[in-house]
């Protein structure tokens, strides 16, 4: 049995296409000497790490001082200065705070991509909200003034006719994933136009932290068409297109010349489209989703992850699965993410009752209530409108405001989707007090954190001690006063988008399907024990995120197995992902997870 399982493991390994994570790393090809290494943070090795053998081989001798620093020290080194940074700066603003720890890790990664990448993964829970989610917010606010180098691709309004050739000019011959955003609505942000670059940025740094996609296949991409953010507009020293927007099918060509010539270049790279506003995001996903393979995060993994939540919450009732088609859901914000949510939970509601049901669903935006009364509905919103006699039943009518609504419906769940902070108030979370739930969940998943419906803290303290609580950008655990923590979920996208792209991209799929979606969903849902579910705990905690994000990986490969979208990659074609069980899809993702160690360089002309 264990020659059986021994050789069947190093098949699995055999295939590996990302840098070994054995002891002895494989050596890196370098097509340049010299100096320009120096300044490459592909390959720079912090200028001391180079060891002397390296320093002769690449013409290094004396461009450095003699000592060799070990990669160990290096690390301890930055470990240090960021200490020493948090020390200095405490009691001061928090803001500033904030961005002197994102300049200093910004540094890093501009300087050498491997120790940044290290440093990251071992300290993914401190550093999570600093390169991504909140703090990347503020960071895209500030950028122009932040601004020391580019990162990504930019591609404007301007380079009409020419992306084609212009894709070429991206330096790395492979690219894995892509994360595009036209920067028309960042977090909760709004339209911040260029500045948004920092979202794709902040999104692939977690893709090499979670799902270990090797940093040198990664690409930010900003589609720059204009914003119609009146001060940006105004700012002499903005650095985008001073241009309203394109509209209509101006706006549309462009997207779909560079998604041409992203498919031209990298037709197996997976394509994740960011912060697009809703009135595109929802037209693109259906104008690109079966063409090409690529998927919005926004829509289709906050979906997952709030479904998985959602589970979550009746399993810590007590109640069996099934009883999620019996859960009053109230959703505040008819957006991308709200309608992705309000989809995903419908199709699971069909699937669990084999009809199509009829699910307690409430949605709301910033007009109130939506029902079969409100006239100019979004089409994708239309299947969410509660027909108008059902709620006039309980004393409801078209637009009655989010107050009103729970305390009529007396919701199990109150999600908030709308980008608009403190929204869940006092008395709104009061309301919450009589739901019909023994625990009534919470979730304030707008980013970044002013943006939430309502912190942590309000939450428990006026909705009760028995809630259950997320929110997109991370709060502390509360201190509930009787020897009680009141726990926090971190209900972000983050547990989903890493092994949607990395499955995605391992199966070589031509698409991301619903059914690969669902998988990723499902994933999270059971990987939380029951033990956790009773503490209130629905998601893992980030420092499991690799964990995490090879097990959705592989649910995700899987079903594109089954559901015959998956192409393979490299040597590993259809028929050996096929026959891998599903404990050694889980091995066959982790072994492809990128880690990041210095390999010897080696000269090539
Ligand atoms: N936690 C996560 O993983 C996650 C994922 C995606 C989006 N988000 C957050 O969700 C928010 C919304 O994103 P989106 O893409 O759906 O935006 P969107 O602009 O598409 O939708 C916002 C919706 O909120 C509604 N709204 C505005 N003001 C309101 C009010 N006062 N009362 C009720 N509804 C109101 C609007 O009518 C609209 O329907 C953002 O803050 C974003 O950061 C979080
Ligand atoms: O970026 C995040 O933290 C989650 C989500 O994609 C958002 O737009 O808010
Ligand atoms: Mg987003």
């Amino acid at each position: 049995m264990w020659r059986r399982t021994l050789a069947r493991s190093v098949t699995v390994r055999r295939f590996s296409i990302a840098a070994s994570t054995s002891s002895i790393p494989s050596p890196c090809i370098v097509h340049k000497r010299g100096a320009d290494i120096l300044h490459d943070p592909w390959f720079n090795k912090q200028d001391t790490g180079f060891p002397m053998t390296e320093r002769d081989r690449l013409g290094l001798r004396g461009l450095l001082p003699p000592r060799v620093i070990s990669f160990e020290q290096q690390y301890e080194r930055f470990m240090d200065s960021y200490r020493s940074l948090e020390k200095n700066t405490a009691g001061q603003p928090e803001n500033n705070v904030a961005l002197a720890k994102w300049r200093i890790l910004n540094r890093l990664h501009d300087r050498n991509e491997t120790l940044y990448y290290k440093v990251l993964i071992d300290n993914i829970k401190d550093f999570a909200p600093i390169i991504y989610t909140p703090t990347v917010g503020l960071v895209c606010q500030n950028y122009s003034g932040l601004f020391r180098r580019p990162r990504g691709m930019y591609f404007s309004a301007k380079d009409k006719g020419e992306m084609m050739s212009i894709i070429y000019n991206w330096p790395a011959p492979e690219v894995d994933m892509v994360v595009l955003t036209d920067g028309s609505r960042i977090l909760g942000l709004g339209d911040l136009g260029v500045q948004g670059i920092g979202i794709p940025i902040g999104k692939l740094d977690m893709y090499v932290a979670a799902a270990g996609i090797n940093p040198q296949r990664v690409l930010p991409i900003m589609l720059d068409v204009g914003t119609n953010n009146e001060k940006l507009l105004e700012d002499r020293l903005y650095l985008g297109l001073r241009e309203r927007r394109l509209e209509g099918e101006e706006y549309i060509s462009i997207v779909d010349e560079l998604m041409e010539a992203l498919h031209t270049r990298w037709p197996k790279a997976v394509i994740q489209f960011e912060d697009f506003q809703f009135k595109w995001a929802f037209e693109t996903l259906q104008r690109y989703r079966k063409k090409y393979c690529m998927f919005n995060d926004d829509i289709q993994g906050t979906a997952g992850v709030a479904l998985a939540g959602l589970l979550g919450v009746v399993r810590a009732q007590g109640r069996p699965l099934l009883d999620f088609v019996n859960q009053k859901i109230v959703v505040v914000g008819a957006g991308s993410a709200g309608l992705g949510v309000l989809n995903m939970a419908y199709q699971a509601v069909s699937r669990m009752t084999g009809t199509t049901a009829n699910p307690q669903f409430y949605l709301i935006d910033k007009n109130g209530l939506i029902t079969t009364e409100r006239s100019g509905v979004d089409p994708s919103a239309a299947p969410f409108a509660k027909a108008i006699g059902e709620v006039q039943r309980i004393g409801l009518q078209e637009g009655s405001d989010l107050l009103e609504v729970v305390k009529k419906v007396k919701p199990h769940v109150l999600l908030g989707l709308s980008g608009v902070g403190g929204i869940f108030n006092e008395q709104v979370l009061k309301a919450m007090r009589d739901s019909d739930s023994p625990k009534p969940a919470i979730f304030a998943m707008s980013n970044p954190t002013d943006n939430a419906e309502c912190t942590a803290a309000d939450a428990f303290k006026h909705a009760g001690d028995n809630i259950v609580f997320g929110s997109g950008s991370p709060f502390q655990n509360v201190d509930l006063e009787n020897g009680k923590i009141g726990y926090v979920n971190q209900a972000n996208n983050m547990y989903l988008f890493p092994g949607i792209g990395l499955g995605t991209l391992l199966s070589g799929a031509r698409i991301v399907s619903d059914g690969m979606l669902q998988a990723a969903s499902e994933c999270l849902a059971s990987y939380m024990t029951e033990e956790e579910i009773q503490k209130g705990k629905f998601y893992p905690s980030i420092g499991s995120i690799r964990n995490i994000t090879a097990e959705v990986g592989a649910a995700v490969l899987r079903t594109a197995v089954i559901e015959e979208v998956a192409e393979g990659r490299g040597d590993v074609g259809p028929k050996e992902l096929t026959n891998m069980s599903k404990e050694e899809t889980v091995e066959y993702v982790t072994s492809n997870m990128w880690y990041p160690v210095y390999s010897p360089l080696v000269h090539e002309k």
